[in-house]
């Protein structure tokens, strides 16, 4: 889409959309955004104090589940095998498959920080987010500049679903899980592939750790 009519469309979408009055926060989400090029001049030039918070987890599982997702809904495509190399002999990456590119944090940061100072992006972990969903949303309602409502008495874990569920979901007494296409069984994927993919990640995770001041400890 040309730069202008972007910028047309967005505005219109911008008109239609309720006021955020005081004592309100306007929240909007989209995967791909951390991901997309002309994503950090195209919001900054909307509001440069946006902040922007985004979930990573160990860029090897991403793949994977970025794999089955896809899977769910093509099953013909190839293995995840196949995919990930552009030369299985030599052990060469194909780093254009979305599934791998994706988990190149360090190299989507650097395109937002051209834009965001580090201040205003607050990288939550999707590990911690399963472990500890508490304490991770604790950190998110501090960035916001939120009271701390949120806890872990909002929590249960829900043996059946294998995750942590809300103990009663917003408007609700009752207690609500997330739906069945989070938390999918993930195919066994050959040990050799995923060492070969820890291998090609662990430059990229070190930048990043360095570049977000935290240890997501994927590579322990
Ligand atoms: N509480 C809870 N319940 C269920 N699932 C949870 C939860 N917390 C985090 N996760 C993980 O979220 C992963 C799915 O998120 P998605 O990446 O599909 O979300 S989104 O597409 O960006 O909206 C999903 O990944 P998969 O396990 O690969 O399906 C989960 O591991």
């Amino acid at each position: 889409m040309g730069r202008d009519n972007w910028y047309l469309r967005c505005s219109q979408r911008w008109d239609l959309m309720p006021k955020t009055l005081e004592g309100q926060i306007t929240m909007e989400k989209t995967p791909s955004y951390f991901v997309t090029r002309e994503a950090p001049a195209r919001i900054s030039a909307m509001s440069r104090d946006t902040k922007l918070i985004v979930v990573v987890r160990d860029p090897v599982t991403r793949a994977i589940s970025d794999y089955t997702q896809t899977l769910s809904k093509k099953p013909d495509i190839p293995s995840f095998e196949s995919l990930t190399f552009k030369n299985r002999t030599t052990g060469l990456i194909d780093t254009s498959w979305s599934a791998i590119q994706i988990g190149i944090y360090a190299k989507h940061l650097d395109n937002w920080l051209q834009y965001f100072p580090m201040g205003q992006i607050l990288f939550v972990s999707g590990e911690r987010l399963i472990s500890d969903p508490a304490g991770e949303l604790g950190r998110v309602q501090d960035f916001l500049g939120l009271k701390r409502i949120i806890t872990d008495k909002h929590f249960y874990f829900n043996q059946t679903k294998g995750f942590p569920c809300l103990k009663k979901a917003e408007g609700s007494s009752k207690p609500h899980c997330l739906g069945k296409t989070k938390g999918r069984t993930h195919p066994n994927i050959d040990p050799e592939v995923v060492q070969r993919l820890r291998e090609f990640y662990r430059p990229f995770n070190m930048k990043f750790y360095q570049m977000t001041g935290r240890i997501f400890g994927w590579d322990d």
